[in-house]
């Protein structure tokens, strides 16, 4: 069954530069705990999406649905992260982790115990009290994944999360992401610019069109990739045979939208 459903999706922007259509009839379902990338042109459409079910957008025609019912904008099940942390540098780490239960009015001691917890298991046992300003750009990714969970969300929307990143963390935070989403069997939507990451990733990969931004294809990644950490699925040939259909898949994109290097 499926646990987050897109029916006929659609949406324009009107702005000061006139019309945009940036999604064109998305439809797509994703199972309970499977992980999908999406994977497109600049501008295809893939931020667009992710608004759309973390509900902070409302698409222009279609249905979103979380679970069969109707996602509204209050959703509190849907954890959004994104490429820059937004930690608050006057806040403590723990006063960051715990500021969405405060405003939620759903803080309790236990929130308390479970943010030290998480904090533990991405490897940052002794950061509580410090400020973001005394922590790297990794340390401070993984506060913004603590703070992502503590609301214990069933659906993760990830927006290009690794991006701003050194090549070495970055491939450490998607090792600790993925094992950390199999061990809570998480649901989560990855929206990145790296085939890489999202092969290492992902049980599948869909591939975007731009203008307007519609499904183009998907990929499934085979099951021998899916039980490897995303340093060492690098090593496999499947990998690199579907690096290459996807590479494929997207340098005609490129072509069709005429950047040439
Ligand atoms: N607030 C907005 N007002 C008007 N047009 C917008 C707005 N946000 C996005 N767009 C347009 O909608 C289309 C899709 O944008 P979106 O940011 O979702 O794409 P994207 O695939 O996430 O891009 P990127 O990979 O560059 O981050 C683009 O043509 C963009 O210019």
């Amino acid at each position: 069954m499926s646990f987050l459903t897109l029916d006929h999706v659609s949406h324009h922007y009107f702005s000061k530069n006139g019309f945009t259509k940036a999604l064109d009839n998305i439809s797509l379902s994703v199972k309970e705990g499977e992980f999908i990338s999406l994977l497109g042109p600049s501008g295809c459409g893939k931020s667009t999406i992710l608004s759309i079910i973390a509900g902070i957008m409302k698409q222009t025609a279609g249905d979103v649905f979380l679970q069969q019912k109707l996602i509204s904008n209050t959703d509190l099940s849907i954890g959004y992260m994104l490429q820059q942390d937004y930690l608050f540098p006057w806040k403590t780490i723990i006063d960051n982790v715990l500021l969405g239960p405060r405003i939620q009015n759903q803080f309790t001691e236990e929130t308390r115990s479970r943010a030290l917890e998480l904090l533990d298991v991405v490897g940052l046992p002794n950061v509580a009290e410090k400020y973001p300003s005394a922590l790297s750009g990794g340390m401070r990714q993984r506060v913004a994944l603590v703070r992502t969970l503590i609301n214990n969300p069933k659906l993760l929307l990830l927006d290009e999360p690794f991006s701003a990143l050194d090549y070495q963390t970055k491939l450490k935070l998607e090792n600790l992401v993925a094992k950390l989403f199999k061990t809570y069997h998480k649901t989560a939507i990855l929206v990145t610019h790296d085939i890489g990451e999202a092969i290492a990733m992902s049980d599948r990969v869909f591939i975007m069109n731009a203008n307007p931004g519609s499904i183009a294809k998907v990929f499934e990644v085979p099951i021998e990739l899916r039980n490897e950490t995303p340093i060492l699925v690098r090593k496999h040939q499947k990998y690199q045979l579907l690096f290459d259909k996807i590479w494929e898949e997207l340098d005609k994109k490129e072509s069709a939208s005429k950047v040439v290097f």
